[in-house]
């Protein structure tokens, strides 16, 4: 069943993903956008589109801080196309800048999982950059103690601990119809 209603109640609002890597931000933001029948965009795909390469490229020749400059690029183009459902990636919340405009252009959704579960679902990743390397247990722990004070800056948060995504995409339409109510 697809939520028109919903639809017609969000268009001129993006509804943001935001999360750390594995949180499902990708994966829950393609079924939302099916569900809601309104245009997905995943920020590390347009991050891709734009540079003509691959996120692993971009971080290994250009940078992080390149990376995150063609990040916060394609986010204001992507909260300028209004009624979408927008994945970021999981350090599109680092820039301050990012953030305001994110809370002041549409509803932010964080997806939060703890770190055994973050572990388990990255195990195998060959696309994270933040994620290859020696050690990267440490650095994700690291990281996701760094970046929490910038996820929980957020209309909702929602622990997916234990959830599919399925589970996951109905809690957020839930939130919507709370919304539109
Ligand atoms: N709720 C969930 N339950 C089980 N697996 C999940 C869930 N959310 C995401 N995953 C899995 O975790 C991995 C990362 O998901 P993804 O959507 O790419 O996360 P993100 O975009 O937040 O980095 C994928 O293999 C995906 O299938
Ligand atoms: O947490 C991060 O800094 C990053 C998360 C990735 O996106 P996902 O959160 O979708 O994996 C991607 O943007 C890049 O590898 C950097
Ligand atoms: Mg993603």
């Amino acid at each position: 069943m697809r939520d028109t209603g919903l639809r017609y109640a969000m268009l001129d609002r993006p509804l943001i993903l935001t999360g750390f890597m594995g949180a499902g931000k990708s994966c829950v933001g393609r079924l939302l956008a099916a569900r809601l029948t309104c245009p997905f965009i995943d920020l590390d795909a347009e991050v891709v589109a734009m540079a003509g390469r691959s996120i692993n490229e971009i971080f290994a020749k250009d940078g992080e801080a390149a990376f995150r400059a063609l990040e916060s690029t394609c986010l204001e183009h992507a909260l300028h196309r209004g009624g979408a459902v927008i994945a970021t990636g999981g350090g599109a919340v680092i820039a301050e800048a990012n953030r305001a405009l994110m809370r002041a252009s549409g509803v932010v959704v964080n997806l939060t999982a703890p770190f055994d579960l973050i572990m388990e679902r990255l195990s195998g990743a060959r696309d994270r950059p933040l994620y290859a390397g020696d050690d990267p247990a440490k650095r994700v722990k690291l990281l996701m103690e760094q970046r929490e004070q910038f996820y929980s800056d957020a209309d909702i948060r929602i622990d997916t601990d234990g959830k599919s995504v399925e589970d996951v995409a109905a809690v957020i339409l839930g939130y919507l119809r709370g919304l539109a109510a």
